[in-house]
């Protein structure tokens, strides 16, 4: 029996599919309960050619949560950096980067933004006015057209995803799935592979995968938008989470001050100066909100 380190690269129900020595292996957990994530290292030990058994998970460098129902369940794990996926249209929601956000801050992850379809011309203006909020906050965009300019695309995305662990997200519609296609032209065929392997049947595209880029690094792709599990962040964490507060922060006059009615709050001041975005005050309280509903 043969010990071999692998990667996961995807997952359904208590079958995973790892990546060993360039061979995807079809894996099984030793354990009824599980808690391994795509992305995950782990210690799998070989039942015949191309199955094996899991039996350690290495210590994980970061960890995403996917939202479930006022539960946070794990999403991916080591990654380095976070795509944001947007378009000059259909319209994207600001709630949805900067929850994305915050799931990338609170988990130490890099985030970007990538503005595809800057093909569109009439849109071009105003979306990038909109980003301007994040812009400002030091998160790198990234402007392509993936149908106009699919050779620049890739020049520029390239360096960006070379030696990291990547996940893209994104609304429908916003050109996600034809990104990953030109950076991962074989794309389908391991989407085959790997449904075969878990034996998912008809719900092909349902699982989160990673792809092993040709020229280094991985990049994960989850069907649908995610949203982000973001109960398990303390407040303490909310607050870090949001970079503009950072320079206020230890400036309220209570030291457990939440920034919500608070007196003499140093980013309650902010927010009436117009340093911080009013929708992203707002979404910390809901955030703040929502942490302090779950269920365990
Ligand atoms: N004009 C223009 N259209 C694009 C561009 N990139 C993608 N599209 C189109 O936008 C639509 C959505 O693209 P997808 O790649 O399927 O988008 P997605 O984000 O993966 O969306 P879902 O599959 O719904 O998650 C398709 O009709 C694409 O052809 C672009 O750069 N410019
Ligand atoms: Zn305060």
């Amino acid at each position: 029996m043969s010990k071999l380190s692998g990667t996961i690269i995807a997952g359904h129900g208590r079958h995973y599919v790892a990546v060993a020595e360039g061979q995807k292996l079809q894996c099984v957990t030793r354990q009824r309960k599980t808690n391994i994530a795509v992305g995950d290292i782990v210690n799998i030990v070989k039942t015949s050619d191309d199955q094996a058994v899991i039996e350690s998970t290495a210590e994980r460098k970061t960890l995403l949560y996917r939202s479930d129902q006022y539960k946070s369940k794990l999403l991916a794990a080591n990654l380095t950096r976070l795509f944001i996926v947007v378009a000059t249209e259909p319209g994207f929601a600001d709630d949805l980067i900067s929850r994305s956000l915050v799931a990338a801050e609170a988990a130490g992850i890099d985030a970007h933004l990538i503005l595809n379809k800057t093909d569109v011309t009439g849109s071009l203006a105003k979306a990038r006015e909109r980003l301007l909020t994040y812009t400002s906050l030091g998160y790198p965009l990234h402007e392509v057209s993936a149908r106009a300019e699919p050779g620049h695309a890739v020049a520029i995305l390239m360096p960006l995803l070379q030696g990291q662990s990547s996940i893209f997200i994104g609304q429908s519609g916003m050109g996600k799935s034809s990104l990953i296609n030109l950076l991962v032209p074989d794309a389908d065929i391991a989407v085959r592979e790997i449904s075969a392997a878990l034996d998912t049947g008809k719900h092909t595209t349902t699982f989160t995968r990673l792809y092993q880029l040709a020229f280094g690094g991985s990049i994960i792709d989850s069907p649908g938008f995610q949203e982000f599990g973001l109960y398990h962040l303390s407040e303490g964490m909310l607050e870090r989470a949001f970079r503009e507060f950072g320079p206020y922060l230890g400036g309220c006059k209570f030291y457990n001050c939440r920034h919500l009615i608070e007196p003499q709050c140093a980013i309650l001041a902010a927010l009436g100066e117009g340093k911080i975005a009013r929708f992203r005050h707002t979404l910390y309280g809901q955030l703040l909100h929502e942490s302090a509903q779950t269920l365990y």
